[in-house]
């Protein structure tokens, strides 16, 4: 044991001793860099004093006994003349700037790069600078020196004396906006704010100015006022008038009422000398007072307008309607035979059961018509119900649905289909007024009613919706609708789409909006998922995301995402906290029996959990699926789908799978379907939208300017990947280990949150950095709600440990 402590301390001394070297050696050449630049400069400035004193002289250098005029001698006279006059003219004292910088720089150990950046704009300026003084040779020729005279005469003969002037000029603009970062938005701003300010100080002029006329006002001389401090809780002093002479000094504690905090906003000083005959006073206001986060926030709107999220794509152009088809007709026809005639074996079937009826009415939707009747009193509801099949019979139609009774009437309803069902557009349903005018967070156009009516509902609202029907009977059509919705609706910047699918066909169109509208991993290709390990990558990904959001909410104090992105629109939340604004994000999952049946668990786990939890924050999740069998629809996510949509399906059962009640089997199918959120069932004749007119859509949105990547999602480290073990093995290791390292070295702090945004990963992935870490030594174990201890006290320390590993 003591053999191997000796060994440790001597090795650990051993590079102490070579940095103190070093840094010797860099401290020396810091200096001296700086003492040159210091000698070039005052060599040069001695030279424009002194004149041409020494111009003569500087050729016999090697003759002792000839006197110069410089302050540097003649090594100083021979430099200026070299440099100056031979050279760049003014613009050489661009050479001792970068010496002294460069030595500035290193001193404070300033990153290489950032020098290198330095000396080369320096260098250009200096070139820009003496090709533009070579104009003057003729009058003053030390200004541009021979080379920038030289220079210039080029550039004269090539593009004539405008032409030189116009590239300097356009030298000079690349210099403002790339060295400077002077760029045009910024000048705006500036302009902006010196405007405000001016303003603001106009005003306050005149209050003061009305303010010293009033107490400049009396005639009769006033007698000798004392000081007067008010103070307010520490806060400064609201007025204080101060004579000359010596007064006694009164103090009096004055508390500021909230409401008057709120009024402050800055301390702002004002003082105006006022002569009367004891002598000069002076009178400060002290006015507007902070309330901190609030009062800035309300500058930063008053300043900048609220925050818009649009902003980055603010030329971005919603579809226009025109790009969906229009099928004919808006409008139902009415075949009032057809009417007649349903309504009479209703009536007529009904006679032969003993039921009479008081009264029927019809009311023609798209796809079905619905004959309402008021039964005579005293007939059983139940019996009408009873005889459904008998009266699909003998109207001889598929699809036949009664309601007994309609609920919030106290009519029977039969459902029977129109011999010519009406194609609902999705143009006609976008183009409504109702959905125009929908105040809603995620409002989705579904089609129409049977009363005609356009059917739109909030998806945020739902929170997450259930699409079941057997195959071929709408549910893409009805996917595609729902999307396109959006899609009219809200900009890039407020929804993002999680598009599965594993039939690798039904949404592979929406590729093209894949930089304005989808969400997708980090390094991962295609947006659209079509394979299984993708998918519960992401889903547990967006559980991340999910979990990252609640974080957010928390820390500004709100309960959903529309108070957070309110606040955030306000400024009343600081991105450097990493806040920003957080678009809805909607999972579409095609196919999603497929998937549980291939992947089980591992799928239905994440999905219930964000199905459970994820409304507040803003995900919502659509599910498809043909087979709305339990062992695909469990208990757990019904429970968490409150709204579903069935479209026709083969057999009660499934009905009661998806619905909870039967019905779904009697629909006719080609987007014919029922909708609940809960409670009652709305028949529902889903729009038309097809894949051409997808097409045109996506093609539209997606030639415009795009964001340039796709949302990213947070990264998601698989269970697989992430065994956690305690080996210490080095090609096992994170590639982002060593940064990982220094983190922690440097804030002395061992915590997976710092990593996650530090080095801006995934909570997992952090994890397992800290147990990599853990186990190679340089963190400590886990004590509970205290961060980890870090054993490595600083980065050489560290950088010595990584050598000796490698060894
Ligand atoms: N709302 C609608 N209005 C009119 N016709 C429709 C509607 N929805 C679907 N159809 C017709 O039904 C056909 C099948 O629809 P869709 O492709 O959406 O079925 P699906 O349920 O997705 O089938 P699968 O599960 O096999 O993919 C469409 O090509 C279209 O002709």
């Amino acid at each position: 044991m003591k053999k191997e402590n000796k060994k440790t301390t001597s090795k650990k001394a051993a590079p102490q001793h070579e940095t103190s070297i070093l840094k010797n050696s860099r401290f020396i050449f810091t200096i001296l860099l700086v003492i040159t630049g210091i000698a070039l400069a005052l060599s040069f400035i001695s030279y424009f004093i002194t004149g041409t004193a020494d111009q003569s002289n500087v050729d016999v250098l090697s003759n002792r006994n000839i006197p110069v005029s410089n302050w540097l001698g003649k090594v100083g006279a021979y430099l200026a003349q070299t440099l100056i006059f031979n050279g760049f003219g003014i613009a050489a004292f661009f050479i001792p700037k970068i010496f002294i910088h460069t030595g500035i720089f290193a001193f404070f150990g300033i990153p290489k790069a950032r020098i290198k950046k330095c000396v080369f704009w320096d260098l250009f300026s200096l070139l820009t600078l003496s090709i533009a003084m070579g104009f003057f040779w003729n009058s003053h020729p030390e200004l541009g020196g021979v080379i920038g005279y030289e220079m210039n005469l080029f550039f004269q003969d090539y593009l004539g004396t405008i032409g030189t002037i116009l590239l300097l000029s356009f030298i000079l603009v690349l210099l403002l906006l790339f060295r400077f970062k002077l760029s045009p938005t910024k000048f705006r701003n500036k302009i902006h704010t010196l405007n405000s300010n001016l303003k603001k100080d106009g005003k306050e002029e005149n209050e003061l100015n009305t303010t010293t006329e009033t107490s400049s006002a009396p005639t009769t001389p006033k007698p000798i006022q004392p000081i007067i401090k008010t103070v307010e809780n520490k806060e400064p002093q609201v007025s204080k008038i101060e004579v000359e002479k010596a007064a006694p000094i009164v103090e009096q504690k004055q508390e500021i009422t909230p409401s008057q905090k709120e009024e402050t906003q800055q301390t702002r000083v004002h003082s105006e000398k006022i002569t009367s005959n004891e002598g000069d006073f002076v009178i400060e206001t002290v006015k507007e007072e902070i309330t901190v986060e609030e009062n800035l926030a309300s500058r930063l709107v008053q300043d900048f307008g609220e925050f818009d999220p649009t902003l980055e794509l603010s030329n971005y152009q919603f579809p226009t309607i025109e790009l969906l088809k229009d099928y004919g007709s808006a409008g139902i026809t009415i075949n009032q035979e057809e009417l007649e005639e349903n309504k009479n074996r209703i009536v007529d079937t009904l006679k032969n059961y003993k039921i009479d009826i008081a009264q029927i009415k019809a009311t023609v939707g798209p796809t079905v018509t619905l004959y309402e009747i008021v039964p005579e009193a005293g007939v059983r509801i139940s019996k009408i119900k009873n005889l459904e099949d008998d009266i699909a019979l003998s109207l001889s139609a598929l699809g036949i649905r009664i309601i007994a009774p309609i609920p919030g009437k106290g009519t029977i309803g039969i459902e029977v289909p129109n011999n010519n069902p009406t194609i609902v557009s999705m143009r006609s349903v976008v183009g409504s007024p109702k959905f125009q005018s929908a105040e809603m967070e995620l409002p989705i156009a579904l089609g129409k009613t049977i009363s005609n009516e356009t059917f739109v509902v909030d998806l945020a609202k739902m929170p997450h919706l259930l699409m079941a029907g057997a195959t071929g009977q709408g549910k893409s059509v009805g996917l595609n609708a729902v999307l396109t919705s959006l899609l009219y609706k809200k900009h890039p910047a407020e929804v993002k789409f999680v598009l599965v699918d594993p039939k690798k066909v039904e949404l592979t169109l929406f590729n093209k909006i894949e930089r304005h509208y989808l969400a997708k991993l980090p390094d991962s290709g295609d947006a659209i998922i079509t394979d299984n390990t993708k998918v519960i990558h992401t889903l547990n990904s967006l559980c991340i995301e999910m979990d990252n959001r609640y974080d957010l909410l928390k820390d500004a104090m709100v309960r959903n995402i529309k108070e957070y992105n309110e606040k955030f629109k306000q400024r009343r939340l600081n991105p450097e906290n990493g806040h920003k604004f957080l678009p809805y994000i909607v999972l579409v999952v095609d196919e999603f029996a497929d998937l549980i049946m291939t992947a089980g668990k591992e799928v239905e786990t994440p999905i219930a959990r964000l199905a459970q939890l994820a409304r507040a924050i803003g995900i919502h999740l659509i599910i498809a699926t043909q087979r709305p069998s339990v062992n695909v629809i469990t208990g757990i996510i019904k429970a968490n789908f409150p709204a579903r949509i069935a479209f026709r399906v083969t057999s009660k059962i499934d009905s009661r799978t998806i619905l909870d009640s039967q019905g779904a089997d009697q629909l006719i199918g080609r987007g014919d379907m029922l909708y609940t959120q809960g409670n009652e069932l709305v028949r529902v004749q889903c729009a038309f939208v097809d894949t051409p007119e997808v097409d045109l859509i996506t093609e539209f949105i997606g030639s415009q300017k795009a964001y340039p990547d796709a949302y990213l999602l947070p990264e998601y480290v698989g269970e697989d990947s992430s065994g956690i073990s305690l080996d210490n093995d080095i090609s096992e290791r994170d590639s982002l280990f060593r940064e990982a390292a220094e983190t922690i070295v440097i804030a002395q702090q061992g915590s997976a949150s710092l990593l996650q945004r530090k080095l801006k990963l995934g909570y997992n992935r952090a994890g397992r950095l800290i147990d990599q870490l853990e186990a190679a030594g340089i963190v400590g174990p886990f004590e509970g709600s205290k961060a980890r201890s870090v054993l490595i006290p600083d980065l050489v320390a560290l950088d010595y440990f990584f050598k000796e590993e490698q060894n």
